[in-house]
């Protein structure tokens, strides 16, 4: 019996959806990815266990909306990430999902075409080829896991994992991080509070069953170990920066006393910068400042960057979007690509005689 005046009534369509073994077959993982990701995440996990001196910066766009811009950018970022290697760790910062406070574009898996057609079945395909191309380059990507969904697509891809301010809480997002393959930041909540993060860390780290699908896009109960690479990102909150020496020992002592790890990430962004990106360097330059003066928590930072300075809003004419400035941000704004060569040259100087004494 079909009842649909009682079942689905604010379902417009199902529409079908290649499954994650489908999207691997066409695009599998090559020898060079797979190496790339394993590298990637061998070194984040050095870091948090302190037997690699190195600090990670997770750098790069707000959001991805054009893959041949993003990769231009990767080849960039690649060759920089070479230069500072013996300091500094560099993830692309890879995001294809966007978060909304209320609405708005929510990234390149969503809506691929930026047109509102939201056809995710794309856009999860060009995310993962995407994803390949920079992992071919030797360049380890990190990510914000928003949809439970797409790790089974992508997640072979990735390095380093975000969970944002907006659902730090969430219980689903914990659960899939508690079976997450990469080391996952916790954000602190979009009001500050560092508390919801380091619950989230705990709860990680914990085994956990929920539902979920396998590789054959079947449902299914998934079973995790616990994902014991979980750490704080502090982003700040309510307007206000967290990052200051202060915030930070708070931080501190909230995770020891929930006997964590005391691993924290500075995101130089959002709060933290009052969202000007102008004020990012200023942000990553205080947190070498810090670890030079003795610091030991800080183990990573997280910038926004592009290749054009700003950002720039989505026409809602589509016949527009071919104006859109090339390199630019369509969400935050981000520091430029000749800003953020200097911040990390300046930070891998400053940091090259203070870290390897550090663990
Ligand atoms: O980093 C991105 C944004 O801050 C986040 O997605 C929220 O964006 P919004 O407040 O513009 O919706
Ligand atoms: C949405 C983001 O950050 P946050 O969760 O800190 O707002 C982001 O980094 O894109």
């Amino acid at each position: 019996m079909t009842t649909p005046d009682i079942d689905n009534i604010n379902v417009a369509a199902f529409d079908p959806m290649p499954t994650p073994d489908e999207i691997h077959a066409r695009l599998p993982l090559t020898a060079v990815a797979a190496r790339t990701v394993r590298d990637g995440r061998a070194a984040l996990r050095g870091i948090l266990d302190r037997t690699d001196h190195r600090l990670f910066v997770v750098v790069g766009p707000c959001s991805i909306h054009d893959p041949v811009a993003g990769l231009d950018y990767a080849r960039r970022l690649k060759a920089l990430a070479d230069e500072v290697s013996d300091t500094l760790f560099i993830v692309m910062r890879v995001y294809f999902e966007k978060p909304r406070t209320t609405t708005g574009w929510k990234g390149f898996i969503n809506d691929p075409h930026m047109d509102d057609s939201f056809r995710i079945d794309v856009g999860m395909e060009r995310a993962r080829r995407f994803l390949l191309d920079i992992a071919e380059l030797g360049l380890a990507a990190g990510t914000e896991a928003l949809d439970p969904i797409a790790p089974q697509y992508l997640g072979d891809l990735i390095s380093w994992t975000a969970i944002g301010a907006r659902t730090t809480e969430s219980q689903t997002h914990r659960e899939l991080s508690s079976g997450l393959s990469t080391p996952v930041g916790f954000k602190n909540g979009t009001n500050g509070d560092v508390g919801i993060a380091v619950n989230a860390i705990v709860s990680a780290s914990r085994q956990h069953s929920f539902l979920g699908i396998n590789e054959c896009g079947r449902s299914a109960v998934v079973r995790t170990r616990g994902n014991r690479y979980g750490h704080l990102v502090l982003r700040g909150g309510d307007g206000r920066p967290n990052y200051d020496t202060v915030s930070v020992q708070i931080a501190g002592e909230a995770l020891a006393k929930a006997g964590l790890p005391v691993n924290i990430v500075v995101d130089c962004s959002h709060a933290n910068s009052y969202k000007k990106p102008d004020q990012q360097p200023l942000v990553l330059e205080n947190v070498v400042n810090q670890i030079r003066l003795g610091n030991r928590s800080l183990i990573g930072a997280m910038l926004e960057s592009n290749i054009v300075a700003g950002n720039q809003p989505i026409p809602d004419d589509v016949a527009k979007l071919a104006d859109l400035t090339y390199g630019c941000s369509v969400t935050d704004a981000c520091i430029s690509w000749e800003t953020t060569e200097k911040a990390l040259r300046e930070a891998a100087a400053r940091l090259r005689d203070v870290l390897p004494g550090r663990q």
